[in-house]
């Protein structure tokens, strides 16, 4: 027995997802498939409703209308075996600061035995790196072993589908590259499917195969890193030392301009930089225009260069 029982189909279909609170429309129909496996990132300005798609489908909260279905069950449907196959980190949550790590840890891996096989507490303490702290109560754990120890709690019974909303606010620098390396470790050691919320693009950019940008209650784009910073901007800025001077020189065509430069300075050019779009340009660039009006420009270059 590994993982609870998990669905043949994708982990995660939607169709014409809405969500209204009172008279205000937050989700207006929103479609979105995840096939098991890999990491998959939701971003999407303030108020966009990251936190109720992920509430939604983790069958927190009810929808207005359209399907969703979670591991191949609706979440208003699903039963405990269900919920056994789904592991949820939240934003923050401070509570059983009195229990020591690893009996917390043993504690919630009891909850898992009727569905599935859950980790041995001093196997996980070691896969997410808390071995030290496994004899210390959880109030002394610092924010970042906290966050860890929130990880290894939603991850404790092998789910099929995991739910990081924020994982590494408040991280330093250390802790946050620390917690990446936990993410691939767990995706490519048990195939888990891994929905995570983010403000941090840097963070997105590192850790998902796949970007979802949530604006105006749906999906504005999707695709991957690497597609969706070449959405926002075709140019490139070359830099580069010549004769002792720093040069920079904007071009939409990177390696004609390179070439050409290497072709003709008699090998002066020193330290050559070609600097794409970030993603962090294209998620700007996008919801700038989105929240302009001009949401159908901002969808349509996203799609000219991902078709
Ligand atoms: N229980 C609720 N009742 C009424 N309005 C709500 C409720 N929960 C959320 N909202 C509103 O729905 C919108 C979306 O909120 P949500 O928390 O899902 O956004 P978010 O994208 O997660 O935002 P953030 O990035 O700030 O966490 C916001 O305008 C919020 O005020």
């Amino acid at each position: 027995m590994g993982h609870p029982p998990a669905c043949d189909g994708p982990a995660i279909a939607v169709s014409d997802l809405r969500m209204r609170y009172g008279d205000k429309d937050v989700l207006t129909g929103l479609d979105l498939e995840i096939e098991p496996g890999g990491v998959t990132a939701l971003l999407g300005p303030n108020g966009a409703g990251k936190t109720t798609t992920i509430e939604i489908l983790e069958g927190f909260r009810a929808r207005s209308g359209g399907d969703v279905r979670v591991l191949g069950v609706d979440p208003v449907n699903g039963g405990e075996a269900w919920r056994a196959g789904l592991g949820i980190v939240l934003q923050e949550w401070r509570d059983n600061g009195k229990w020591k790590v690893r009996d917390l840890l043993r504690h919630f891996g009891e909850y898992y035995l009727p569905y599935a096989d859950p980790w041995d507490a001093d196997a996980l303490l070691d896969l997410v790196g808390l071995t030290a702290q496994a004899s210390q109560r959880v109030q002394t754990l610092s924010g970042g072993q906290r966050r860890r120890l929130d990880v290894a709690l939603g991850i404790i019974g092998r789910p099929a589908l995991l739910f990081l909303d924020e994982p590494t606010t408040g991280f330093d620098p250390h802790a946050r590259r620390e917690f990446h390396e936990l993410i691939h470790r767990l995706t490519d050691l048990d195939g888990t499917t891994i929905l995570l919320t983010t403000h941090d693009l840097d963070e997105a950019e590192k850790l998902a195969e796949r970007i979802l940008i949530l604006a105006g209650g749906r999906i504005i784009a999707d695709g991957s890193p690497d597609k969706l910073a070449r959405s926002a901007a075709t140019t490139a800025e070359i830099k580069w030392i010549q004769d002792g001077r720093l040069q920079i020189h904007a071009t939409d065509d990177a390696t004609d301009f390179v070439r050409q430069l290497l072709a003709t300075d008699g090998g002066t050019v020193t330290d050559l930089e070609v600097h794409r779009a970030s993603l962090e340009d294209a998620y700007l660039t996008l919801v700038a225009k989105f929240e302009a009006g001009e949401a159908e420009t901002a969808v349509d270059a996203f799609k000219e260069v991902t078709t």
